[in-house]
């Protein structure tokens, strides 16, 4: 019952990265139609998760463990690489590292940003003071946003987003880089919205933060979602992990990063969703055509962010015969004429040959 009235549902997600050295590499991968041999990294590897309206979950996890990635792809920032999401509801997003445009001031980031979340002018002439005294950043406003400190940028961010009011708000550790005063004024917005039964999604590596503001806690650990479930149980179990970690020695430390590392290298899609499918047969044995009820879970809801090869080739196709009318051109002679002769393409013509000139 309660999982049909969720306000975010993740579904076997993964997220893969092409590990790509150079933009040239990028771009030749973009046209291959060959597997490249580009190192691949799998940041998440299979997550599923439901928030309830009005719940606050919190994301825990070390560094590089695919929080952000998660956060962005819930916010709609970035796709996922497989897997469902359905996000009931409009969410706005304060992340130290996304959200801002750097050439335009804080004043255009207003004004953008809420535009973009299908707010009026008038609307948001209306709320330009209130979000800019929140934010409380001065002259500042009227100067472009890469002048701004990290701080700063938090504080304009939180505003804006607390602000336009979404439905889902998801703060991706932008508690940690204001001064103490702001850090309250944000801990208060985030108790009103709770209040007020908004969905908040709280990204953050101060536990104390988490246990304060979070009714549920999901620990990503290296791509994988290692733990979900009430906060206090959850924080209780990653401590002890860190406390762990933290005893190891340097040398135990890197062997154990690079081989959870080398796990999201060497990540199986195939064998995941094969596994997912066996996982669902064993729990419904009647089922028919899980295989393919698995495939358009994964890729039901997913763009492709790499052309398929049928597109490739039909790219490859429509820049050969562009090249060829180009030739084609630059001979001197007809269409007709070159396809019974190709050769003369390597010898072009000084005369214009016209399909019946004598
Ligand atoms: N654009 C990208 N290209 C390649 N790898 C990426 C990209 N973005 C993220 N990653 C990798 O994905 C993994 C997860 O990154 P993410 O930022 O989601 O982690 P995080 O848990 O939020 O980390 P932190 O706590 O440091 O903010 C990392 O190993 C990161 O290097």
């Amino acid at each position: 019952m309660e999982e049909k009235n969720y306000k975010v549902k993740v579904q076997n997600v993964t997220k893969e990265y092409d590990l790509f050295k150079t933009q040239s590499e990028k771009l030749r991968s973009f046209f291959s139609i060959s597997k490249n041999q580009v190192p691949h990294f799998w940041s998440l590897m299979g997550i599923s998760l439901t928030i309830q309206p009005g719940e606050t979950l919190g994301l825990i996890g070390v560094n590089g463990s695919g929080k952000s990635t998660l956060s962005n792809i819930i916010s709609g920032i970035i796709p996922q690489t497989t897997g469902y999401v359905d996000v009931r509801g409009d969410t706005s997003i304060v992340a130290i590292r996304a959200g801002l445009r750097n050439n335009l001031t804080g004043r255009e980031n207003i004004r953008l940003k809420s535009l973009m979340q299908g707010l009026t002018n008038e609307e948001i002439d209306e709320m330009m003071p209130d979000i800019i005294s929140f934010a409380d950043i001065g002259d500042f406003v009227d100067q472009p946003v890469k002048s701004y400190s990290s701080g700063m940028r938090s504080r304009l961010g939180f505003s804006i987003a607390v602000h336009i009011n979404p439905d889902i708000l998801i703060i991706d550790e932008a508690l940690s880089v204001g001064d103490d005063t702001f850090y309250q004024k944000c801990v208060d917005k985030i108790t009103e919205f709770k209040q007020a039964g908004k969905t908040i999604i709280f990204v953050s590596h101060s536990l104390k933060q988490i246990e304060m503001l979070c009714d549920k806690v999901a620990w990503i650990n290296y791509g994988e979602l290692k733990m979900v479930g009430e906060t206090k149980a959850v924080t209780k179990k990653y401590r002890e992990f860190t406390k762990w970690f933290k005893k190891l020695s340097k040398k135990e430390k890197h062997d154990f990063e690079t081989e959870r590392k080398n796990v999201q290298k060497n990540f199986s899609i195939k064998n995941y969703q094969k596994k997912v499918a066996a996982e669902m047969q064993a729990a419904a044995p009647d089922e028919k055509n899980v295989s393919s009820k698995v495939h358009k879970l994964f890729y039901g809801s997913v763009i492709s962010e790499k052309m398929s090869v049928g597109n490739q080739l039909l790219t490859w196709g429509v820049l050969l015969v562009v090249l060829f009318f180009c030739l084609v051109n630059i001979s001197g002679y007809s269409v007709g004429h070159v396809l019974s002769d190709p050769s003369v393409l390597i010898h072009p013509s000084d005369v214009l040959h016209l399909p019946n000139n004598k």
